[in-house]
């Protein structure tokens, strides 16, 4: 049986873009932990904050990890996935788990070429460069933590989804 390839990292890593064409390569199905969100509940993260607080919308991106779940499935999680324990056990025990790495400053200038705020409201009230610092200073042991492979995710989409497949081929013959 195929197990699922989760991506994780911080918003603007390429989870989104790159797991799509790692699902084609693969022949695997793509899901979205905040795309099945919105559709599920019909709403926007920032309508969920608002309405739920971050706690709230926490507790349903968990659900959202659980119904995504498949064998021989590509799921690009949602930046903050990983400050759950429960979350970070549940990926390594199910699957594969890659963290696309970059740093807080390119993360930044993608970010703000497509900022996207309903999806991605302020997580700190702070403008976008210092916030992108300050989530992976707060992050990246947990992100380190929770992935079987770190990619480096400022290479183009192509080369990242390369990497991926080298690593996988890799843990598989070990
Ligand atoms: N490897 C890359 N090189 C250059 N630009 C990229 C790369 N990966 C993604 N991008 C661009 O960065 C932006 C964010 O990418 P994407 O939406 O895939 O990130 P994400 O990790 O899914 O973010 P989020 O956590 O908010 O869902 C997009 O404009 C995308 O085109
Ligand atoms: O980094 C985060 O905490 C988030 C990232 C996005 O993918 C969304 O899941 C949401 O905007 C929160
Ligand atoms: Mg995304």
């Amino acid at each position: 049986m195929s197990r699922p390839i989760y991506l994780i990292g911080a918003r603007g890593c390429g989870k989104t873009t790159v797991g799509e064409a790692l699902s084609r390569a693969l022949g695997y199905a793509f899901r979205d932990t905040d795309h099945h969100l919105q559709l599920s509940t019909q709403r926007s993260v920032a309508q969920i904050v608002a309405d739920e607080g971050w706690e709230g919308f926490r507790a349903r991106e968990t659900e959202s990890l659980k119904a995504v779940t498949a064998p021989a499935t590509v799921i690009a999680t949602g930046g903050g996935m990983v400050l759950a324990e429960y979350n970070r056990r549940f990926m390594r025990e199910h699957g594969q788990v890659i963290w696309l790495s970059a740093p807080s400053q390119v993360l930044a200038q993608r970010l703000e070429s497509q900022p996207e705020a309903a999806q991605r409201p302020t997580l700190t009230g702070r403008p976008i460069a210092e916030e992108m610092g300050d989530i992976l200073r707060e992050r990246a042991h947990l992100y380190r933590d929770a992935a079987h492979h770190e990619v480096n995710a400022m290479q183009a989409p192509e080369r990242v989804v390369d990497e991926i497949l080298h690593s996988l081929s890799l843990a598989r013959a070990s």
